[in-house]
C-alpha cells in the first residue's frame, strides 16, 4: 500500500489568474463573454481590450479619411487587415483553439503584437499630415506586451517597431517627399526612437520584475508544500502523524462503518533500541511501517504512526475479525522479513489492540478501547491480537 495523500496546501495568496467578478449577473455575463475562470479568461480579455483600442482606431483612421488626410482606399484596406486580425485572435481564444493548437505561446501576445505593429506602420503611411500622432499607437502596442514578454522578446518587439517604421519613413520620402519631407521624417523618427526605447526599457524592467515575482511565488509554494508534509507527516517513517491520523478518523467515522481502528505496539523495543542503539531502532520502525503499507489495502486502509514504537492502522468497511485476520497477516508478513543488515537476526513483533468505531462521537472512546485492548495483548504474553 503507498501511503495515503494527503489533502494538498492551498495556493499562495494572490496566485489565482483572475479574481473572480462579484454579483451574480456580472458572473453570468462575463462567463459567456470571457468564459470559465482562469489564464483562458484574462487571455479574452486582453485580447477583448485589443480589438476595442483597434475598433478606435479604425475610427480616427476613417475620421482622417473625412478630413481629407488619408486615402480612402489605402485607410480601408488597413482597417479591414486590422479588424480582421483582432476579431481572429480574439476567436482563436475564445474557442480555445490557441491551446489545442498547443503552441509556444498560448495568450498568442507575439503574434498579435507583430500583428499590430504592421497595421500601426502602416498607419503611418497612410495618414498624411496627421501620421505623427501614430507613434503614440506603437507604444500602446509595445504596453501590451509588458504583461506576458520576457525581456528578450519586449527587445525584439520595439527593434521589430523601429525598423517597420524606419522603413515606411525612408520609403514615404523617397516614393511621394513632398508629404513626406526628410525634416519632418527625422523629428518623427527621433521622437520614436525615444518613446519605443523608453517604453522598451520599462517593459524590459517590468518583464525582469515579473520573472522575480514568478521565482518568489514558486520558492512560496515549495515552501508552503515542505510546511504541508512537515505538519502532517511524520518525519522518520513518512507516514500520516498522530495530527492527521485523528483528522481522516474523524472524516472516515462519518460513513466508512464498520469502521477498524488498530492501535499496534512494536514489542520490547526499548531492548532493541539498548542492545542494537537508537539508529538500528529507527531502522525497525522504518521497516515495519513499509511492511504494513505493502500489507494493506492501498485505496482504503491507512497505516500512520501514532507515536514513539506505536502505530494506528484505519481500516474502513472493516469489522473486528477481518481487521484481527488483517492484522495476523501482518504479524506473518513481518515474521517473514525480519530487519536486514543487524546480526543476528532482528525479529520484530508486535502487540495489536482492535477498536469498533461505531461514528463520529466514539473516536476518544475507540482509540481508548483498542489501547486497551492492546495492554491485554501485551499482558497475555505480546504477539498477538486482543479485540475490545
Ligand atoms: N529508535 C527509536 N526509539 C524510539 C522512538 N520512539 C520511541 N522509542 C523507544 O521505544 C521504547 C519504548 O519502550 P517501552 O515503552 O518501555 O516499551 P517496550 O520496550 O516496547 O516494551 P513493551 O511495549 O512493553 O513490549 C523506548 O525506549 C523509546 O525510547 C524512535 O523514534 N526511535
Amino acid at each position: 500500500m503507498s501511503a495515503p495523500s494527503l489533502p494538498p496546501p492551498s495556493p499562495p495568496p494572490g496566485s489565482s489568474a483572475a479574481a473572480p467578478p462579484s454579483g451574480p449577473l456580472t458572473r453570468t455575463v462575463a462567463r459567456w463573454v470571457l468564459g470559465p475562470a482562469g489564464k483562458q479568461r484574462v487571455r479574452v480579455s486582453q485580447t477583448l481590450l485589443s480589438l476595442g483600442v483597434f475598433l478606435l482606431f479604425a475610427l480616427i483612421l476613417q475620421a482622417a479619411v473625412l478630413l481629407g488626410l488619408a486615402d480612402e482606399r489605402a485607410a480601408g484596406v488597413l482597417t479591414a487587415f486590422s479588424l480582421s486580425t483582432a476579431g481572429g485572435f480574439l476567436l482563436l481564444i475564445r474557442s480555445g483553439l490557441n491551446e489545442a493548437l498547443h503552441p509556444p505561446e498560448p495568450s498568442l501576445t507575439l503574434a498579435q503584437m507583430v500583428c499590430a505593429i504592421v497595421e500601426v506602420c502602416g498607419a503611418y503611411a497612410v495618414m498624411g499630415a496627421a501620421r505623427g500622432v501614430v507613434i503614440v499607437m506603437l507604444m500602446v502596442v509595445l504596453t501590451f506586451g509588458m504583461f506576458v514578454l520576457r525581456p528578450g522578446q519586449a527587445r525584439a518587439m520595439a527593434l521589430l517597431a523601429a525598423l517597420l517604421l524606419a522603413t515606411v519613413m525612408v520609403l514615404g520620402n523617397r516614393l511621394d517627399p513632398e508629404r513626406h519631407p526628410s525634416e519632418v521624417e527625422i523629428v518623427h523618427a527621433a521622437i520614436a526612437a525615444l518613446a519605443l526605447g523608453s517604453v522598451s526599457i520599462l517593459t524590459i524592467r517590468f518583464g525582469r520584475m515579473r520573472a522575480r515575482l514568478s521565482g518568489q511565488r514558486e520558492e512560496l509554494r515549495q515552501a508552503l508544500a515542505r510546511i504541508h508534509e512537515m505538519a502532517t507527516r511524520d518525519e522518520l517513517t513518512g507516514l500520516p502523524n498522530r495530527r492527521t491520523l485523528r483528522e481522516m478518523l474523524e472524516r472516515r467515522s462519518v460513513d466508512a462503518a464498520p469502521l477498524a481502528v488498530v492501535l499496534i505496539d512494536l514489542d520490547h523495543f526499548k531492548r532493541i533500541n539498548d542492545e542494537h542503539g537508537h539508529q538500528i531502532g529507527d531502522r525497525a520502525l522504518c521497516h515495519f511501517a513499509r511492511l504494513a503499507q505493502e500489507e494493506l489495502r492501498g485505496s482504503t486502509d491507512i497505516v500512520g504512526r501514532w507515536g514513539g514504537e506505536e502505530f494506528l492502522l484505519l481500516l474502513p468497511e472493516t469489522a473486528s475479525m477481518s481487521a484481527r485476520a488483517c492484522v495476523d497477516r501482518l504479524r506473518q508478513r513481518l515474521g517473514r522479513h525480519p530487519l536486514p543488515g543487524v546480526a543476528p537476526t532482528l525479529a520484530l513483533s508486535f502487540s495489536a489492540g482492535v477498536g469498533d468505531c461505531r461514528g463520529p462521537d466514539d473516536i476518544e472512546a475507540v482509540i481508548e478501547r483498542a489501547d486497551q485492548a492492546m495492554y491485554r495483548a501485551k499482558e497475555a504474553g505480546r504477539g498477538r491480537t486482543e479485540l475490545e
